[in-house]
């Protein structure tokens, strides 16, 4: 058999100490061929690893790691969901219907909120003509139970808060409610009615939290950890295969079940029961909402809904519908209590080149604070959302508390962290639609902040005040002199809060992070640094 020759050079003397003793025989050769292959494959594998390994580098240097920070129910999840919606709109997607959970668990719980608060004014309507104890009362002058929160603060404070919250106050335009109509639907019925959805408050709140009970937070607020979506789901699934005919929800309820809506990934039939009920309960529910003593009550402050309760109650009969499905609007105004700290991956592209952001939402009630302080090393923005309605409003946690005094401590706290200090800064001034709709209704900040003084109670002049203490809480713990970028916003509002986070600011940090990266890519390179 013919020899090919070497491809070595004949003058080289590697190839001529390499090259195979003139004695090889055929299968000699065979093997010397195979080992060659073999070394030729691992060589390329390790350029090949090399190379992923430099991208890896390359990539993990342009990543962005930004905090949201703040108290709870500032709005740092709707933030989070904003961000999603603009970056990964199919994930958001794929995780509506779980979605359906939380929606039901607020719509329950407000309902159950304003049946507790009737039943605390002693409600004894039979349903009879006569005038029940709760009309009595809220037609005459009594104060209400006060809430557990207005309890006299103690704290030292930023600014200068009521030493104790005023007590609740009367309708503002001094008007009473008209009388209520012959014929009303009793409130007792109404309850009695209701009591099988009310009953399903605890269920709903142990498949958000996954059995999770966290202690501490003033109204047995229910807390989610990150992949929630898909734990309701599964858990859901696992309970198809258990169930019997009989409803989850108890041997009282007599709903029907109708699967129609749902599609089998999606069914759970917890939620399913739930949906039953609502969309049977319908009318009561609207009865109840649209009742004169529940109207009265919202208006003279003795029954205090949470923010997002009108939002679904105002839209019950689309939200009741038994084939509902959660619109965008709808996630974003839905309510669960972030617990520990959140990743979220998004890539975005700048100038032709991927970003990877890494967006971390943190629980931001008292007890969840510590669990950030891990994620401050390595961090390159933060946005701080305040909720600047909250003038009137005190910490479920510590009810002794103003959340704006709060909100400002702990911006104090996030401004002089030496671990932050080159830590690039955005504040958002949150829930500015509710700040609007509490002026328009005539409620005083002064009242609550006591330094707020005369000034005029109007929507520039409270938001001036406000953006003014959080300024120069950071001038007093700028020793770097960095930058702090500072927006209003309504973080509901799909549209206005798009247009911050795509084109304002973190494009600019984006960019300015994204080139910093490269130019210390460079000095390293270049062995300068
Ligand atoms: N109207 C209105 N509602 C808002 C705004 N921002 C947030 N919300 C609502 O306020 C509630 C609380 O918002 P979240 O985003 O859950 O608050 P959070 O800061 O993540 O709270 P924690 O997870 O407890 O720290 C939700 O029901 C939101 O829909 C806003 O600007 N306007
Ligand atoms: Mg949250």
């Amino acid at each position: 058999m013919m020899r090919t020759s070497s491809i070595r050079s004949q003058d080289d003397p590697l190839s001529l100490a390499l090259r195979p003793p003139p004695t090889e025989t055929d299968s000699d050769r065979q093997q010397r061929l195979q080992h060659e292959a073999e070394a030729r494959r691992i060589s390329e594998q390790i350029d090949e690893d090399l190379r992923v390994e430099r991208e890896k580098l390359r990539k993990s240097k342009s990543d962005v790691k930004l905090l949201l920070l703040g108290q709870a129910e500032s709005g740092k999840s709707t933030l989070q969901k904003q961000f999603q919606l603009m970056y990964s709109p199919a994930s958001l997607d794929s995780e509506r219907m779980s979605w359906r959970t939380v929606v039901y668990f607020n719509v329950v719980r407000s309902i159950k909120k304003i049946l507790t608060t009737l039943e605390a004014f002693d409600d004894v309507d039979d349903g009879t003509d006569s005038q029940s104890t709760l009309e009595r009362q809220e037609y005459g002058d009594d104060i209400p139970p006060r809430a557990p929160s207005a309890q006299p603060s103690v704290h030292s404070s930023q600014i200068g808060v009521a030493l104790s919250p005023p007590s609740p106050i009367s309708p503002v335009d001094g008007t009473q409610p008209t009388s209520p109509t012959k014929g009303h639907t009793a409130i007792s019925d109404l309850r009695r009615r209701l009591l099988p959805l009310t009953n399903t408050e605890p269920q709903l709140a142990d498949r958000l939290s996954g059995g999770v009970a966290v202690s501490g937070s003033g109204k047995g607020e229910v807390y989610v950890r990150s992949g929630w979506q898909a734990r309701t789901i599964q858990k859901g699934q696992k309970m198809i295969g258990r169930r019997s005919k009989k409803s989850e929800v108890g041997p009282e309820l007599t709903f029907e079940r109708s699967n129609t809506a749902l599609s089998v990934v999606d069914a759970d039939p917890l939620v399913d029961d739930v949906a039953t009920m609502l969309d049977q309960s319908r009318d009561e529910i609207k009865t109840l909402w649209d009742h004169t003593i529940v109207k009265a009550l919202i208006k003279s402050r003795k029954l205090k809904l949470d923010e997002w309760a009108e939002f679904f109650l105002n839209d019950i009969a689309r939200i009741s519908a038994r084939n509902y499905v959660p619109s965008t609007d709808d996630i974003l105004h839905a309510r669960i209590q972030t617990m520990g700290v959140a990743e979220h991956i998004f890539d975005v592209d700048i100038h032709g080149k991927t970003v990877t952001w890494h967006l971390f939402d943190v629980g931001g009630a008292r007890g969840q604070r510590h669990s950030w302080v891990p994620y401050f090393d390595d961090a390159n923005a933060i946005i701080f959302v305040s909720p600047i309605s909250a003038f009137d409003q005190y910490l479920e946690e510590d009810p002794r508390t103003n959340r704006i005094d709060d909100s400002l401590q702990l911006f104090t706290q996030i401004c002089s962290n030496q671990l932050l200090k080159k830590v690039h800064l955005v504040l958002f001034l949150n829930k500015t639609d509710i700040l609007r709709k509490k002026l328009e209704r005539g409620l005083s900040v002064s009242k609550y902040i006591l330094s707020y003084g005369d000034r005029p109670n109007e929507y520039d002049s409270v938001v001036q005040y406000f953006r003014a203490h959080f300024l120069q809480v950071h001038r007093r713990n700028n020793e770097n002199r960095r930058v702090l970028y500072t927006h209003l916003t309504s973080v509901v509002d799909t549209k206005a809060t798009q247009s911050i986070i795509g084109n304002g600011e973190f494009f600019l940090i984006c960019v300015y992070l994204v080139r910093d990266s490269i130019f210390r890519g460079y000095l390293q390179s270049a062995a300068l640094v």
